[in-house]
């Protein structure tokens, strides 16, 4: 059998140079990248990403969510399982994605930390026991200075994984975020979002129910983001053998 080779979209960023180091470390080979700011020693890098598409089997990007639906389309103009990890994704870029997953397999994933992918089943759990009415659903998030994208993916993924235990959307239970100034009372049912941001802090998440008389969280802290690359690759490995589809974290780790 010949070996795999994965190709890294942002090759260059925090998150790229882990990859490529975890693609070499899973005994994978290591098709390359694209970067806009120079390359890594020894890696070839491509200034097309469909050349990258082209020489790869499997392509990673974790680069922005603006890049997000024209990835997915060249994965699906050439065949080629995606993993995505990229966040802040708009509606529409979302429906993109999954619109390329009719032609090949992606995984699409907002955290690829197996401990983060058992927070949210028991976000969902969490949220089928305790009523909205009385238990109220906040969010709290703490990510790196140069975090762009706002609440978190992770953070946004909670709230839909509380949104489905009470068997509703979190459009229908509605956000509220970055409360600031006379926002009036907290909304029953709404899931509450803030976004705190400093220093170089990997990934923290909490997610608490507060009630009247008690209150309950649930805290998972990233010490190190090679968990995420180290998942991302995993996550290759396991669509490489996909039929077409949208994927996530949850069935790579066989918890879907
Ligand atoms: N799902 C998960 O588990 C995780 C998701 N993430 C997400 O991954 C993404 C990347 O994070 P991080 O590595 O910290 O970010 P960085 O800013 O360090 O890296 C982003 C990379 O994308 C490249 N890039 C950005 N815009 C373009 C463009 N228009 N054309 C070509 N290349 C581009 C950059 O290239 P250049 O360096 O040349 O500018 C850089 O290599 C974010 O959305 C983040 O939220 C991060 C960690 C875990
Ligand atoms: O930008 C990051 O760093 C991270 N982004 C992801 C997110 O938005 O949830 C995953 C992780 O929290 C790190």
């Amino acid at each position: 059998m010949s070996t795999l080779r994965i190709g890294i979209a942002g090759i260059s960023g925090r998150m790229g140079r882990l990859l490529a180091e975890e693609v070499l470390a899973s005994g994978a080979q290591l098709a390359g990248g694209t970067s806009r700011s120079g390359g890594l020693e020894g890696v070839t890098l491509f200034s097309d990403t469909g050349a990258l598409f082209a020489a790869s089997d499997v392509v990673i990007d974790f680069t922005n969510a603006a890049l997000a639906a024209t990835h997915a389309a060249l994965a699906a103009t050439h065949r080629k399982p995606f993993v995505l990890g990229s966040s802040g994704l708009s509606v529409g870029q979302e429906a993109a994605v999954a619109q390329a997953a009719h032609v090949t397999p992606i995984v699409y994933a907002a955290n690829f930390a197996p401990g983060v992918n058992l927070l949210f089943a028991l976000a969902e759990r969490m949220a089928a026991a305790l009523p909205a009415e009385q238990y109220d659903a906040e969010i709290v998030e703490m990510h790196h200075r140069q975090k762009v994208d706002a609440p978190s993916g992770t953070a946004i993924g909670l709230g839909r994984a509380v949104a489905r235990g009470r068997g509703t959307t979190l459009e229908e239970c509605g956000m509220e975020s970055g409360r600031d100034g006379h926002t009036g009372p907290r909304q029953t049912g709404a899931i509450g979002f803030a976004a705190l941001r400093g220093g170089q802090v990997v990934g923290e998440h909490t997610l608490l129910f507060a009630a009247g008389n008690e209150q309950i969280a649930l805290t998972h802290r990233s010490f190190d983001r090679r968990v995420y690359a180290v998942g991302a690759v995993r996550a290759a490995r396991w669509v490489s053998t996909q039929a077409p589809g949208l994927y996530d974290m949850k069935h790579v780790l066989g918890m879907g």
